[in-house]
């Protein structure tokens, strides 16, 4: 995972509480470590990120890990905060506002050219998953801000399930209304010069449909950073119980729809070993093997790489204990 300077994705995914933050958080440091500038970024508006570093890392921008000497950024998108600006924009400018906050969060360009061309209803009611599109947007913003060049490593700890595949999902969803959009302004410019104005704005018609497919473009790149196996990997987390070993199977079956890159399993929170269990720790390492055997016969899940990652007797806060963690996971 640390071989090769090109940038590449990882993101964390699976079921509420599995570990996503700390293990995206431990990926993260070792990273670093390694010698790669490294951004972790999440969009868990309980602030897990700072939680898991021992410090303030939200605001939504770029965070320097402090007390380390290590080329480590943090990245902390809220959300709930995110939204209830965008409404409160929407409120009190009757719409106008929205191009100014999505330049805020990095998806001026896209509001820009689509303001321009009338279409800005389509943002003046925010789609259901205007969460994901924040984390979108940051990802259209490393891959176009000078700031975001240096890093080779990104790290997501993605929300949970539901969220991510709508997260994976949506720039399908743009660029099919995109294409829709086009096709019908097509239709519509040879029709009539009256509406053509509408679209147009003083723009000629080409102009107009060449904003559109410079749009269609950076939806499409965005796509296919999702579905580029050479440079994103989503790992898949889970724990060893019945409930999260079924939920990650779906979870990978649905992956495996979408074409998105999935070749590790991480089973977090296995007991260590013991030679003296008491009664209690007996029957749960029962129950965890149980759990993990069927890992090993579950279809979706069977053919990936599982990486285990024992339960600590303490809890894992702070970058030293980060690294202790990242070193006995990720080797
Ligand atoms: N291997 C482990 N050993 C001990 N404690 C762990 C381990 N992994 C995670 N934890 C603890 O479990 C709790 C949940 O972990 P974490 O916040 O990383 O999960 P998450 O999947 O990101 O949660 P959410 O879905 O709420 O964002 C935290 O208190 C964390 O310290």
């Amino acid at each position: 995972m640390i071989k090769g300077t090109a940038r590449k994705y990882y993101m964390l995914g699976g079921k509420g509480g599995v570990g996503k933050t700390s293990l995206a958080a431990s990926l993260a440091v070792k990273f670093a470590n390694s010698g790669h500038p490294t951004l972790v970024v999440s969009t868990d508006p309980a602030h897990s990120l700072s939680d898991s570093f021992a410090q303030d890392l939200a605001g939504g921008t770029l965070m320097p890990v402090e007390g380390v000497d290590l080329p480590l950024y943090a990245m902390e998108i809220n959300p709930e905060q995110a939204r209830e600006e965008f409404r409160a924009t929407t409120q009190k400018e009757g719409g106008s506002g929205v191009k100014d906050f999505m330049d805020s969060v990095g998806l001026g360009g896209w509001v820009g050219q689509l303001s321009e061309l009338k279409l800005g209803e389509l943002l003046d009611t925010p789609p259901p998953g205007l969460d994901e599109a924040m984390a979108i947007s940051k990802v259209v913003q490393f891959m176009q801000a000078p700031e975001y060049d240096k890093f080779s490593r990104i790290v997501f700890d993605t929300a949970p399930t539901g969220h991510t595949l709508r997260l994976l999902s949506l720039p399908d969803f743009l660029d099919a209304s995109i294409g829709k959009i086009l096709k019908l302004k097509q239709k519509i410019s040879q029709a009539t010069s009256a509406i053509k104005s509408a679209f147009g704005q003083g723009d000629g018609p080409d102009k107009a449909t060449d904003k559109l497919e410079a749009l269609k473009e950076k939806m499409i790149m965005v796509r296919e950073i999702f579905r580029d196996k050479e440079a994103t990997e989503f790992i898949i987390v889970t724990i060893p119980t019945v409930m999260a070993v079924n939920e990650s199977s779906r979870l990978q079956q649905s992956l495996q729809k979408e074409g998105v890159p999935v070749k590790r399993l991480i089973i977090n929170e296995i007991l260590p070993p013991s030679s003296s269990d008491c009664k209690f720790c007996a029957i749960k390492r029962k129950d965890q093997k149980r759990a993990m055997d069927m890992v090993a016969q579950d279809p979706n899940l069977r053919a990936l790489q599982v990486i285990e990652s024992p339960l600590f007797d303490l809890e894992i806060r702070g970058v030293p204990a980060l690294k202790f963690m990242g070193d006995i996971v990720w080797h």
